[in-house]
């Protein structure tokens, strides 16, 4: 475990001064495997940074309304007297983000999308057309509650062995994911549907997870049911579609996944997950905002360019579901997960899967003349099955299911 001191840690440390060194050798391809790390923060900085989750675990029952920030003295009477024991595990994490190349994620304000601001609604339909991936702020998820839930998560994964093996398959791959062959390194914990509480009180339940993580991890599903489903009617409503088609969001199911990368010294520059899309329609990820790695293959150029983590935003990715649904006006973005630090990495997916009755078809609107049906109607738990019998992970099945 690494003690949080005054300044940086010596691993802290032995990192930055590891990037640097990189960074002087590196060739433009080596760098982009080394991604995202910045400078060490300046000791005004720290204070900044070590201020971020405070006063959350609190005030549950406040969560709607941001605390002020503190001083950093205040702020540290302030975690002595009240801090939970999630929070209190937070702060012994290091800290690391930022980057030099990055893809060029276009950020939307969900506040300025719909009426508010035609130009934003075309710029959040343009960066899932083309990259398949944007990020979004405005979203009304508590930077409380964002904080707490990963305290939480950490908790979730040091839970023992046969405690995380409980969470079993409610369909392929929900469940506990093991480290494996092919990823090593990624451990990942699964519950659908999140958009119903007793599932979400089942699974907490299954894992006898502490009352305070229960409490939080049902608060965290709820909030980020809303988040999810907003930006899906954003996205529906920037293509045209009336009220009632797009309405119907809220009632599709998702998947909730929290994903733990074991990163150690030895593992720096390999591959934390592999190259692939998600099946579902659209994912809300919460990035580690400390550890960077998750890369995006941008179609312009073919390359995989590494995605700055932004503490407080969410990213947004387009998945197989995305494609097929918009009859292919949608780019289910392919990724990957690099490590670039040896301390753990972790990050949390909502996964907004498929329709209700779990057949995805276009809807009329987007099929004309110039247009015609590119897939033929398909379930989504076959088309699960299908991607992994056949292990094609990164959206290939996709032209197994052409009209
Ligand atoms: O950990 C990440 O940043 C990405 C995770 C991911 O791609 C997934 O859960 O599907
Ligand atoms: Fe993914």
């Amino acid at each position: 475990m690494i003690k949080r001191r005054r300044g940086w840690s010596g691993v802290e440390r032995n990192v930055w001064y590891f990037v640097q060194q990189a960074k002087r050798k590196a060739t433009s391809v080596a760098l982009s495997v080394v991604g995202p790390v910045r400078r060490p923060p300046r000791q005004s900085e720290q204070r900044g940074a070590a201020r971020v989750p405070h006063g959350v675990a609190a005030s549950l029952s406040r969560r709607t309304q941001p605390t002020p920030l503190k001083t950093a003295r205040e702020s540290e009477t302030r975690h002595r007297h009240r801090a939970s024991p999630i929070l209190r595990h937070t702060r012994t994490q290091p800290f690391f983000c930022g980057a030099a190349e990055m893809a060029k994620v276009p950020v939307i304000d969900l506040r300025l999308t719909g009426a508010a601001s035609p130009e934003e609604s075309a710029r959040l339909r343009e960066a899932c057309e083309r990259l398949g991936c944007f990020r979004v702020t405005g979203h009304g998820a508590p930077p409380e509650l964002l904080a707490e839930m990963k305290a939480a998560v950490r908790l979730l994964f040091d839970l023992p062995d046969d405690a995380k093996r409980r969470n079993t398959d409610v369909i392929p791959g929900s469940g506990y994911v093991a480290p494996s062959a092919t990823n090593a390194l990624y451990e990942a914990f699964g519950l659908l549907d999140a958009a119903a509480p007793a599932d979400v009180d089942a699974f907490c339940a299954r894992l006898d997870a502490p009352p305070g993580v229960r409490e939080t991890v049902k608060a965290y599903a709820e909030k980020m049911h809303d988040v999810i489903v907003d930006v899906a009617g954003k996205l529906a409503s920037s293509m045209g579609l009336d009220q009632e088609e797009r309405c119907s969001f809220k009632d599709w199911p998702c998947q909730f996944r929290i994903n733990k990368y074991n990163y150690t010294e030895d593992t720096v520059g390999s591959s934390g997950v592999q190259v692939h899309t998600d099946s579902s329609f659209l994912t809300v990820l919460q990035e580690d905002e400390c550890v960077g790695g998750l890369e995006v293959l941008d179609p312009a150029t073919g390359e995989f360019v590494p995605v700055d983590p932004v503490a407080g935003s969410f990213l947004i990715n387009i998945g197989d579901v995305g494609t097929a649904w918009s009859n292919g006006r949608l780019h289910n973005v392919k990724h990957r997960v690099r490590c670039v630090a040896p301390v753990p990495r972790i990050s949390i997916a909502m996964f907004l899967l498929a329709p209700k009755d779990g057949r995805v078809s276009a809807p009329e609107t987007f099929v004309d003349a110039d247009r015609p049906r590119r897939y033929k109607a398909f379930n989504y738990d076959d088309y699960r099955r299908l991607r992994m019998s056949n292990g094609e992970h990164a959206g290939e099945a996709l032209a197994r299911l052409e009209a």
